[in-house]
């Protein structure tokens, strides 16, 4: 049997840093939305073996999310995997985008529908934290607000049609690395408590917009600065870098609006440009 999955990329409209555990990881809340583009992975389960491939050959390898996470459906199902998959890259790597994070989901989710479901949802949920703090989200698939260190996702239903354009510069950026440079002195709990104010409730997202860890990927990255200017300028309603960056995003008014800034960006020559939309819950 054969599975096509689409694996949709991802940006954070909101991130606001709320402390730091004893492992060193964050705690947060984010809100996301799962975007219209994204990475393709087909399980074809018509095999003696387990194989992986991508299109990208420096991704091919054992250390590939989705072999991570294969290994690791398998290990908790006590499913021996024969499997060909196949990982079609089509959004950057290291980008802030959820890439990686997001194959892993698409791979979990593909494995346990492929298999009559043997884990509960409680179960993937539990195998995805652990394969990375983004992974939990892209299980759900729809925009959320998540808490904990990302693992904690909560749905938010009537979720705005917005539209974006994506910016990526064209060099990775470590997540572990960003993260260790931002200085927990810097979380201010006014912004925290500013997600109470619910712009999925009305409000507008592109005014909204706020990540802590911006502060630092500009800083490594000043660069960036320069592209925000530049999504400001082709119409973007508000311009954000999305979790640890360095790809940055604008929110546009509608499709036209945000093709015609893609074009327009992509005339510049600075980097990676693709317009797209959210997905709705
Ligand atoms: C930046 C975001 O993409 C925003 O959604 C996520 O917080 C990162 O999620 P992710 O890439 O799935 O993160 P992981 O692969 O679990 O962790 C990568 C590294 O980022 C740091 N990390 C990650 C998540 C988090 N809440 N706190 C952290 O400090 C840790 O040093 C970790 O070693
Ligand atoms: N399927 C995959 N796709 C992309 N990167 C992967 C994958 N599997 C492993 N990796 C490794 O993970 C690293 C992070 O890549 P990824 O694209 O997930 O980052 P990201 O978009 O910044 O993630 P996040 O937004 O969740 O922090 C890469 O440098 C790469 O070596």
């Amino acid at each position: 049997m054969k599975l096509d999955i689409f694996a949709p990329a991802k940006v954070n409209l909101f991130l606001s840093i709320t402390g730091k555990r004893a492992d060193g990881y964050h705690e947060l809340v984010t809100v996301m939305q799962p975007l219209s583009i994204g990475d393709n992975l087909t399980i074809d389960t018509d095999s003696k073996e387990l194989s992986f491939a991508c299109n990208q050959k420096e991704l091919a390898g054992e250390d590939n999310l989705v072999v991570r996470a294969a290994r690791a459906w398998s290990r908790a199902s006590g499913i021996k995997l024969t499997a060909r998959f196949y990982l079609q890259k089509n959004t950057p790597v290291a980008a802030g985008l959820g890439g990686g994070s997001s194959d892993a989901a698409a791979c979990l989710v593909g494995l346990n529908s492929l298999h009559n479901m043997p884990l509960s949802s409680q179960e993937l949920a539990a195998l995805a934290v652990k394969l990375g703090a983004d992974v939990p989200f892209f299980l759900a698939g729809a925009p959320a607000i998540c808490s904990g260190i990302g693992e904690k996702v909560s749905l938010l239903a009537d979720f705005p049609e917005l539209h974006y354009v994506l910016l990526n510069p064209g060099y990775p950026v470590s997540t572990q690395v960003i993260y260790k440079k931002y200085d927990l002195s810097w979380t201010k709990p006014k912004i925290r408590n500013r997600i109470g104010l619910s712009p999925h409730k009305g409000q507008s997202w592109a005014n909204f917009l706020f990540n802590d860890l911006e502060r630092v990927t500009l800083k490594e990255h000043p660069g960036l600065a320069d592209i925000k200017q530049a999504i400001l300028a082709s119409g973007a309603r508000g311009c954000l870098i999305s979790g640890s960056g360095p790809t940055v995003f604008g929110v546009y008014p509608g499709k036209e609006e945000a093709c015609r800034a893609a074009n327009r960006l992509r005339e510049m020559n600075l980097g990676w440009v693709a317009a797209c939309k959210g997905l709705p819950g």
